[in-house]
This record gives C-alpha cells, structure tokens and sequence, in this order.
C-alpha cells in the first residue's frame, strides 16, 4: 500500500494525530475575530517524538504549552493559500502511542477565509450581525491551528462566547448553554461531537436563530423571517434519513438539524455532521445529497483532497438511490442525465487534457478551491454506475457499497484501498474487474472513456416541449429543464423572448416562494444573457450581486463579462459588491474576471 501524502497540509500526520479537541471560543462582533483556546489531545505514532507541527492561516498565535509546560513555537514561511506551518517544540521526549495536550492560545484574522461576519443589513432581520464558518477543504486552519487534513479524525468538545442576543449552533450535538460567567452581557453554548470527524466538517453559525421541530432527530433553524417556510420546505427529511438507513445501515450521529444561511453562502448545501448547511435556494432534493454525505464522506472519509471522488462519486451514487427509493428509476435516470451533462460543461470549462479533470487529480500546489468542481461528483458517479452495470445492477453493486461503508466506518480512506477492497468484494468478478479501463478512469483528463448513461435527451426532444408540456413542470422538473437547456448551444434571441412571452420568467424575482424559485430565475437569466438579450441584463447583476452561490453567481458573472458591451460594468458590479462578498466567492469570482486579489 503507497502511504498517502496530503500535499494540501503541513501538518506533521505521519508523525502524530489528533484524537480530541477542546475549544473554548469567544466570538468578538465588533472586531471580526475570535479569540480562543485549543487543547489538541495528540497521539505519537512515532518513537523519540519532541516535536509536531499544524496548520494555520493568518492566525495569531500568542502562547502554546504541552501538558501545561510552556513549549518554544515558531510560524514557518507562508504559503499563498495554504497558509503557514506552526512548528511546535514540545519540554520533553515521547514515544510511540503516548498522549500529549498542546494547547494553543490564539486569535483569527478578521479575513479568516473560513468565516464569514455578516453586517445586520445583510441579514433578513437586519437588526443583528452574523457569522457563519465554511470549512472545507482548507480553510479550518484559519479558524484553529489543527492538522488541517482529512485523514486525522477526532472528537471536539466546544465552548462558545456569544452576546446574548444571539444564538450559537455547530456541527454536533447541543450540550446546553449558560451566561458567561465573565461577562453578564454573553451567552456561553456548549456542543459535543462525539463521532470522530475531520477538521473540514467543524462549524459554527451565530445569529439571531430560531429553530422549529422537523422530525424526531431533526430541527430546522434560520432566521425567524424564514424558519417556518424552511419548515414546510424540509418536512420530507425524515422519510429521506430512513430511506438511507434503510441502504446503508445506522445514522450514527444523532441529531440531523439543518440550517438555512444567507444567500452569501457559496454552496447548495454543506454536509457537515448533526447540522447540514443549506442556500435559501436550495431544492429539498439537494438535502438527499447532504444526508447520504452521513455515510459517504462523514463516516468514511478520503484521506486526501486527491482522492475527494471517494467522497462526492460516492455520495452522488447513494443520493441518486435514495431518489430512486422515493420516486422511481427513471428519476435516478434523468438526474444522471443532468450530471453527464454537467461534467461535460465542466470539462468544456477547464479544458479536456487540464489534469484536473482526472478523477484522481494531483492537488500539489494547487488551490483547493479553484480546483473544485463537478468532476468528483459526476465523473465519480459515471465511474460507480459503470461498475454497476458490469457486476449486475443497482442492488448488487448497493451490496458492495453497504459492506464498503462498514469496513472503513470511522476512518479514512484511499482509491486504492477502496480498489482492492472491491476486487475482494467481488472476488468472483475479477475477470470483469480487470477489463475497466482503470487508468482512462482515474488518471486521464477530459470525459470518462465509457457513456454507460442512458440514451441522451436529444436536442429534439427538449425543443419539443409545449408550453402546456413547460407550465405543467413542478418547479423542480422546470429548472432541470432549464438546466438541461444550459448544456445545449446558446438559444437564439428570438428563443428567449418568446420563452419570456409564454413562461413570463422574469416575474420569479418577485415571487414569495423564494427557496425553490430563485434557482429557476439563475438558470433563466444565465440562458438569457447567453442569448445576449440586454433586457434581461440589470436583472441578471441583479441576481449576480445579490446571491453568493457559487454554482450560479460564477457562471452569471462569467455570461456578464463575456458580453463584451457590459464587461466593464460587470467588472465594476463585483469591485462595489465585493467587500460584503464570501472571502471564497470573492477569491474566485476576481479571478473569472480577471481582477487583482484584495488583501482587505
Ligand atoms: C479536486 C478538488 C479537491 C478538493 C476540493 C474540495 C472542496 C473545495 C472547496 O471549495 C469546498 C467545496 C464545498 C462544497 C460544498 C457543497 C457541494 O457539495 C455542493 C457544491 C455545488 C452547489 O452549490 O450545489
Ligand atoms: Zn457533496
């Protein structure tokens, strides 16, 4: 077995790992920081130990001790994104399978890329700043020194300082709340994680939350302006949690909350444990891809960013079965219609030889967040359903998925190990085995060397469609229409004002169900611009401005700067807006557009 490398991490991990943090924070609103203390419980794997190392990124360290001995430190030189090493030298000597406590006192940079402060206008309430973290992949460093990797795994135990008048929620179980007792005017919460999880999966929201019941293990929390309608959005969760269970064995995290953030968060969704992180324009059906993340990802975890396929390719494949159990396989068929296409528009987008393609892309000196995109996700997908149609169908290849899953619970995992445990797996289908093209798979940029999808939605087929056919869609069925549209060649002008004739799209904006809506609106405006209709324009910088996902506000303002005549006003549109962006949003949108880095 080749040992696994993190080229994304300084942390010493062949040295040691870290079985328990202990954090006591104290959120500081009016200087956008936190101030805290971690006390990592560290085993050495190693004889003659008397030094370790962790990651970090712009923090300030001002004191570390090893069992309460002060012990020397030094920050190493910094890296352009993936922060600087913290070089700890510990009073005394270890061996292999002894424990040390290194405790680390220090404070974040109020341009911690994994934090987001919200102003009150940002928010629904606008009464109340906010603050959400956003850890993954390698930005937990800029929140707490820690072995910022995925294959060291540990418990947290968490203390949190907020004013009062706010409420704190993490990605672990609630372990009560009291006043601070060194300040009358701040609230102390408590949280237990008692699974072992890697640092990506540590978050935190603070805001003036309200939470409302969804099912016996689950709450839905946000903003009071949006808790209930979140309510009703996510009634389906415990139906969806079972239907997992029923998969793939016991949710072992006990709680199952969901958290809806402001529209500046850039993703769908966040799968991280006990508390799953959620865009107001999320589709209840993104909620089935960060519930089966509980199995594939949380509880089985890649041991590098490398191998982050064994993550999303496996999560995609069960989000996609669960889908199957509650709708139907022609369900699960036209959403892996969509993915196909999405990776296709994903390798036009970075280029069919760029390596980052590769299922298994080397990330050495690469940005993590420039380098994500669907690729694990669909190309993961199209890789597992290939396997499944060679080793006989859905039900036999679950098998292997259920049996993977309980062999690697609570550790992390390579491509290789998951690849030799499937030839063991299927020791009577080796034969077939040996024949997939593993390194046309694995290690070769550009589209998958097999189509096993189904038959294509033709162009034909989706130009077909009525307007009867398009206004009996649901809202979900009318944006994977519209997406599919996305993946075709641009629609002509004339196209796109009969569509608005017929489907009056551009009212959306003004609807009162926001959470399944908007997305329809990013995908029509995106379709219009590309179409270069000017009236659809200010709406579309509108929505660019306003919005953080990144999987919409990216690709709009991409459409916006390649239409030549609004380039400058584009790249204006993100200068004015790009203080109140997402650290991350903002890192990548002002590469799209080609604009220098801030360094606020
Ligand atoms: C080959 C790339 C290796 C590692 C990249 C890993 C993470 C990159 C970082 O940017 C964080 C990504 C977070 C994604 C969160 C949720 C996604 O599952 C959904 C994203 C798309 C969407 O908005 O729906
Ligand atoms: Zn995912």
């Amino acid at each position: 077995m080749v040992p696994v490398i993190d080229p994304c991490s300084f942390s010493s991990s062949a040295r040691c790992t870290t079985k328990h943090l202990n954090l006591m924070l104290h959120v500081d609103f009016e200087s956008h920081v936190i101030r805290g203390k971690v006390a990592l419980t560290v085993e050495m794997l190693e004889d003659k130990c008397s030094s370790l190392t962790l990651d970090t990124k712009d923090l300030q360290i001002s004191k570390v001790a090893a069992n309460g001995q002060e012990a020397k430190f030094a920050l190493g030189a910094k890296h352009s994104f993936n922060g600087t090493p913290l070089e700890i030298s510990l009073p005394f000597e270890l061996s292999r399978g002894q424990h040390v406590i290194v405790e680390v006192t220090y404070e974040t940079s109020p341009r911690a890329s994994a934090l987001q402060w919200l102003t009150p206008a940002q928010t629904a309430g606008k009464k109340h700043p906010y603050l959400f973290s956003q850890c993954q992949a390698t930005h937990c460093r800029s929140m707490i020194p820690c072995q910022d990797t995925p294959m060291v795994k540990h418990t947290y135990y968490a203390q949190v300082s907020v004013p009062k008048e706010l409420v704190a929620v993490m990605g672990a179980v609630g372990d009560g709340q009291e006043p601070d007792p060194q300040d009358s005017s701040r609230t102390i919460y408590r949280f237990r994680q008692a699974v072992p999880i890697p640092s990506y999966l540590i978050a935190i929201v603070v805001g003036v939350l309200e939470s409302r019941d969804i099912g016996p293990r689950s709450k839905v929390w946000s903003e009071k302006e949006l808790v209930d309608q979140a309510a009703y959005e996510f009634a389906e969760t415990e139906s969806m949690l079972k239907t997992a269970e029923d998969l793939v064995g016991p949710y072992v995290w006990g709680q199952y909350d969901i958290v809806v953030l402001p529209p500046s968060f850039p993703y769908g969704g966040m799968e991280n444990p006990c508390l799953t992180y959620a865009t107001p324009t999320l589709l209840v059906s993104v909620i089935a891809h960060e519930i089966a993340h509980s199995w594939t990802g949380n509880l089985v975890t890649t041991k590098s960013w490398e191998h982050f396929w064994l993550n999303e390719g496996h999560t995609v494949y069960l989000e996609r079965m669960i889908a199957r159990a509650l709708e139907s396989e022609q369900y699960r068929q036209f959403k892996a219609i969509g993915g196909w296409k999405e990776l296709q528009d994903t390798v036009n987008l970075f280029g069919q030889s760029n390596p980052l393609t590769n299922l298994v892309p080397s990330l050495k000196e690469v940005d993590t967040d420039a380098a994500f995109s669907f690729v694990p996700y669909e190309k993961g997908f199209a890789f597992l359903y290939h396997l499944e149609e060679l080793v006989g169908g859905p039900e036999v290849f679950m098998g292997f998925v259920k049996s993977y899953i309980q062999l690697y619970a609570y550790s992390s995992v390579s491509t290789e190990e998951w690849k030799n445990y499937l030839f063991t797996y299927f020791k009577d289908k080796v034969d077939i085995l040996k024949k997939v093209d593993w390194d046309g798979w694995m290690n070769t940029p550009g589209m998958p060397p097999v189509h096993s999808l189904p038959s294509q939605a033709k162009e034909e087929d989706l130009a077909s469609f009525s307007d009867a056919d398009v206004k009996a869609l649901s809202s979900p069925q009318l944006t994977e229409f519209l997406a599919l549209l996305l993946h075709q060649n641009p629609l002509p002008l004339s196209h796109v004002k009969r569509m608005q004739e017929v489907y009056n799209l551009n009212s959306i904006k003004n609807c009162e169900i926001r959470f399944r809506v908007e997305m329809i609106l990013w995908v029509w405006l995106h379709l219009c611009v590309r179409a270069r209709w000017e009236e659809a324009v200010p709406l579309a910088f509108q929505m660019a401005t306003e919005q953080g996902r990144l999987k919409y506000t990216r690709p709009l303002f991409r459409e916006l700067y390649n239409f030549e005549k609004y380039r400058q006003e584009a790249v204006n549109m993100f200068l004015q807006h790009r203080a109140a962006m997402h650290p991350v949003t903002a890192a990548l949108v002002a590469r799209d557009l080609k604009v220098e880095q801030s360094h606020k």
